[in-house]
């Protein structure tokens, strides 16, 4: 829409006039001048009327080129107006006299030392449009560029060739003349005004620059364009690596919790749902590897009376002994976990239950022969038992765990600190 806007304004806004008249300029240099310079009998007269001027002419045989002229010197002599700052003059003019159809001639004399020396207007090179008023609508227009040298005044002044084109940058004068070939008789020729329009700027130039001002709006476009996706990305990668840490710390936090879940925070070691998580995951990794299946149950042995005899607090530091010294004394693939209160589960994986037993065994001996804080003696109880292959998966397990436990209820029985195997509950061989 500005290119546009600029290109109208460009055209008709844009533009400069030099408008002459009877208002505005000076009445001594409009005149009518007549044949009589040549030696010929015609008459003319100027009339001012309103804002312009009439030449009255009356024109007579007498010289071979009878003619009148309503002269309009735009300057003083040498100092013109330079007229290739305008494109084209306007002319409000009208014609009337004898010719069905009146001509008249404009000329636009240039003024040049070179030639124009002698002060005489015949020695202004003319260049010269002819048309006729009545078949044009006033004003009418020419562009200068239509304006040619006189090809008469060139024959009479030959002129060096870099001179003979039109010149149009010193022009002193201005003249309405009736037409060559004109009859005689009562002639008039009226002109209201003179205008010479120009652009300030030339439209191809004009063209030009807003075709470089849009190149430059690309660019500037382009270029804010790029630093914007730019400052886009950048935020969209901080947002990323910030979102990233968010999420390592949500990992980091969920594995604490899911740790903390699984293990029993006295004894550090699993609970029952850890124990079960584990088994599911050795499950899924080495089914294969895991049967036959020893399940051993461990219960310290009269733990209430430690309670009440020394506290509850040794009672705790028993219970973190006891799951410490079973966790030294066992090996890495097997699972422990504390079942609840002061009863312990041990998973061995690829065990028999003979060696189960002998592994039970070894830990109550272990049991005994440790030094335990306040100096008193603990003692377990242990219940062991098998799944087997034959089991069907975790059934064959938690089977395998009901009958580890009752055998730990018959060593309690059977008067504690002692290891007892229950294959009958099983009702499967090992
Ligand atoms: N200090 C402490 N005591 C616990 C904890 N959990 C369970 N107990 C106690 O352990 C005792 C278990 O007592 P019982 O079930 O009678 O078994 P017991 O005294 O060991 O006797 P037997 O198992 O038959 O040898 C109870 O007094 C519980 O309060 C614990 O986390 N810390």
């Amino acid at each position: 829409m500005l290119t546009l806007l600029a290109l109208y304004a460009n055209e008709h806004w844009m533009t400069r006039t030099l408008r002459i008249d009877a208002a505005s300029h000076p009445a001594d240099l409009v005149k009518a001048v007549n044949d009589s310079i040549d030696g010929g009998l015609s008459e003319g007269r100027l009339e001012r009327r309103g804002n312009g001027w009439i030449l009255h002419c009356e024109i007579r045989p007498g010289y071979e080129w009878p003619f009148c002229d309503l002269q309009v010197r735009l300057a003083e002599l040498g100092r013109g107006v330079d007229l290739t700052q305008f494109d084209s003059v306007r002319l409000w003019v009208r014609a009337s006299g004898p010719e069905p159809v009146q001509h008249v001639r404009v000329f636009l004399r240039h003024f040049d030392p070179a030639y124009s020396n002698s002060g005489k207007e015949a020695d202004m090179k003319p260049h010269e449009v002819v048309f006729a008023p009545s078949a044009e609508s006033v004003p009418v227009e020419f562009r200068l560029a239509q304006f040619m040298v006189a090809s008469w005044w060139v024959q009479e002044h030959p002129l060096p060739v870099h001179l003979l084109g039109p010149q149009l940058d010193n022009t002193v004068l201005l003249s309405l003349t009736t037409s060559g070939l004109v009859t005689p008789g009562a002639h008039k020729i009226e002109l209201d005004a003179i205008e010479f329009v120009g652009v300030w700027v030339d439209p191809a130039t004009f063209r030009l620059a807003i075709i470089a001002v849009w190149f430059a709006c690309m660019g500037a476009f382009l270029f804010w364009d790029w630093r914007r996706s730019r400052l886009r990305l950048g935020r969209t990668l901080r947002h990323k690596r910030e979102l990233q840490q968010a999420n390592a710390r949500l990992v980091v936090r969920s594995g604490e919790y899911e740790a903390k879940a699984h293990h029993d925070p006295l004894t550090g070691v699993s609970n029952r749902l850890g124990l079960k998580h584990d088994l599911n995951l050795l499950m899924r990794a080495q089914e294969e590897q895991m049967f036959p299946l020893a399940v051993v149950f461990a219960d310290i042995d009269h733990f209430k009376s430690i309670n009440d005899s020394l506290g509850h607090d040794a009672g705790d530091e028993v219970l973190k002994q006891f799951a410490q010294h079973l966790k030294a004394n066992i090996q890495r693939e097997d699972l422990l976990a504390r079942w609840g209160g002061e009863e312990f589960v041990l998973l061995m994986p690829l065990t028999r239950a003979e060696e189960a037993v002998a592994v039970a065994e070894r830990l109550r001996l272990m049991l005994t022969e440790q030094a335990w804080s306040g100096g008193i003696k603990v003692t377990a109880s242990f219940g062991v038992a098998q799944a087997t292959r034959h089991s069907e998966g975790e059934a064959g397990i938690e089977a395998a765990m009901r009958a580890a436990d009752q055998a730990m209820y018959k060593a309690k029985r059977e008067g504690r600190n002692r290891v007892e195997c229950n294959f009958k509950d099983l009702g499967k061989e090992a």
